[in-house]
């Protein structure tokens, strides 16, 4: 049985200023996914997020959202997604307790204090409720921003790079976190440029130039490139690393004692090998990983803000 759709839009466009920034975008999203969406900056992540959940009216395309109709039914739906954007957006000379009991205020909840002390076990944070939110270390103010987004329990949640700037141990955390939504059934959207919140999705778009270019099951994402990896060892991998750094269109990565090179062209990657091979160094190919495919697709791809190619 296929998992039932949070979210289905097809032909989603969108023109600003006379150019279109999201062209005929189709997409399929399941109940309690994990979906990130990749590309450079402007490419239209926000706005084709921001369509799916009738956030924004596009100006084509069609399409539901979690079962309200994303022209006609905006309202419905925003009251069912929470929003967590880059910046912290709670009140920092407010206490975390005030914090979350402003916001579960705004939403109108019944059983507002009930609410606040529940996510304030949730956090952990009922003994220090009566801090400042201003004083909070950076993963705990992201802690107690996503705690405030989900106080309404929405069932879908909108993530814009949502570990920019939060130290390693905190973003795994926070991963854990979203995780655990997920597995309750949240669905998930997130707009990132960051490798490692990437390799948190299970699916991945990557749009430029308001176009979807590939989209998928994230561990399908190398082969539906079609990525090839060889994998170089033994002696003298620095004059290797440097010599295959000079060939463009190969990407190089060094892992310890290993070099990694990738490219979609196999020739070319053979006949880069070729001398290193003859050298004596080990060359093997192997399986490319998402990593190697992420960097692969973000390297592919310049700043949309230059205009469109035609
Ligand atoms: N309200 C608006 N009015 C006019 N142009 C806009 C508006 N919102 C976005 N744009 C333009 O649309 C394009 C797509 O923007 P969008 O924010 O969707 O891209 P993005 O991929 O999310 O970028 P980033 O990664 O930088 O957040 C950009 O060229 C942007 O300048």
């Amino acid at each position: 049985m296929t998992a039932p759709l949070a979210i289905t839009v097809r032909g989603l466009t969108k023109v600003f200023s006379g150019r279109k920034v999201v062209d005929g975008f189709d997409m399929d999203v399941p109940t309690g996914a994990i979906y990130g969406f990749l590309g450079p900056n402007g490419s239209g992540k926000t706005t084709t997020i921001r369509m799916m959940c009738g956030l924004l009216t596009p100006d084509g395309g069609t399409g539901a959202c979690l079962g309200h109709d994303i022209l006609t039914q905006s309202r419905r739906i925003k009251e069912e997604v929470g929003y967590m954007t880059q910046r912290f957006s709670l009140y920092e000379d407010l206490t975390i307790r005030e914090n979350l009991d402003f916001i579960a205020r705004m939403y109108r909840l019944p059983g507002r204090r009930s609410r606040v002390a529940q996510a304030l076990a949730d956090l952990g944070l009922t003994d220090r409720a009566s801090q400042l939110a201003g004083s909070l270390s950076g993963g705990w103010k992201q802690r107690l921003a996503l705690a405030a987004c989900m106080i309404h329990d929405p069932k879908l949640l909108l993530l814009d790079e949502p570990t920019a700037g939060v130290d390693p141990k905190a973003r795994r955390e926070f991963w854990d976190e979203i995780r655990r939504l997920a597995a309750t059934g949240v669905t998930v959207l997130v707009s990132t440029h960051y490798m490692d919140e990437a390799i948190q999705c299970d699916f991945i778009a990557y749009i430029a130039y308001g176009r979807k270019l590939i989209d998928g099951r994230a561990q399908d994402i190398p082969g539906r490139i079609g990525l090839l990896t060889f994998r170089l060892s033994g002696a003298d991998l620095p004059e290797a690393e440097a010599r295959l750094r000079a060939i463009p269109g190969l990407q190089v990565a060094r892992f310890g004692a290993v070099l990694r090179i990738s490219g979609t062209d196999r020739a070319m990657l053979e006949a880069a090998t070729a001398p290193e091979r003859a050298r004596g160094l080990t060359v093997q190919e192997v399986p490319a990983g998402l990593e190697e495919a992420f960097i692969y697709l973000m390297a592919g791809s310049t700043d949309n803000f230059a205009p469109a190619p035609p």
